[in-house]
């Protein structure tokens, strides 16, 4: 039985599998704003991302993701709580069953309908299949999705979304600029944390945008609908 979100595998008992699950820096966690302190070290985030890096979409069983092409600097985050460039790897979403729930982390309990993932990896190291196992290796830049107004950028995910029904299908998607689905203001949080899935590794360096973006109803349904489909095809 692999790890997923029902009752028999769900994350009370990823720990049997993966005791890191127990771990110092696990994520996500609920960020309390009011207990959050000021770092005035800390800079502006620094995000440069090439359309042209855009490569395919996947769907990897529990979610569909957008793969980049990482061979150079092309796209990159620098600046915030970093040092170092970290490469643009892959963007997914994590989202819920219903409306009022979805996202991973949460904002003084407050779960959002989803939250976007935007990969980087430590280009002080080989790949993202190193950097991920070093506690500096990942910087994940995580995006709350409240339900509102319609979202154009997603739009066009979800559109191509369609033509991959099956699990570990993917079909080629080009000139994305991922950036068109960040906030207005790229204020943060940041913490030392981990992948949110198994393995679960502590090698992220958490950068959680304070503004949400928005989704229609129609655009997370169908996100879900999708998802559902995902997991019906996850369970064959
Ligand atoms: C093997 O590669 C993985 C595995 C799990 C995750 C989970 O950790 C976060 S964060 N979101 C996830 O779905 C991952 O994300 C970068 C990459
Ligand atoms: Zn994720």
């Amino acid at each position: 039985m692999s790890w997923g979100y029902a009752e028999d595998n769900g994350p009370a008992k990823w720990v049997a599998n993966f005791p890191i699950a127990d771990g110092p820096r696990q994520s996500p966690i609920d960020i309390v704003p009011g207990e959050a302190s000021y770092d005035a070290g800390l800079k502006p985030l620094s995000i440069k991302y090439d359309p042209s890096t855009c490569l395919d979409i996947l769907n990897n069983g529990h979610s569909f993701q957008v793969t980049f092409v990482d061979d150079n600097d092309s796209s990159t985050l620098t600046d915030g709580p970093i040092s170092g460039t970290y490469r643009l790897k892959q963007f997914h979403f994590h989202w819920g069953a219903a409306d009022d729930r979805g996202s991973e982390h949460t904002v003084a309990g407050t779960k959002y309908a989803a939250e976007l993932h935007l990969v980087h990896w430590n280009t002080a190291y080989p790949s993202f299949g190193e950097a991920a196992s070093k506690p500096d290796g990942l910087a994940v830049v995580g995006v709350f999705l409240q339900v509102g107004a319609e979202n154009a950028s997603l739009q066009r995910l979800l559109d191509a979304f369609d033509s991959i029904k099956t699990k570990g299908s993917q079909t080629s998607f080009a000139n994305f600029d991922p950036s068109t689905m960040l906030p207005g203001c790229l204020d943060y949080w940041t913490y030392d944390g981990s992948l949110t899935t198994p393995p679960l590794l502590e090698s992220v360096t958490w950068i959680v945008c304070k503004e949400p973006v928005s989704v229609s109803p129609e655009q997370v349904g169908l996100q879900r609908e999708c998802s559902d489909r995902l997991c019906a095809h996850r369970l064959e």
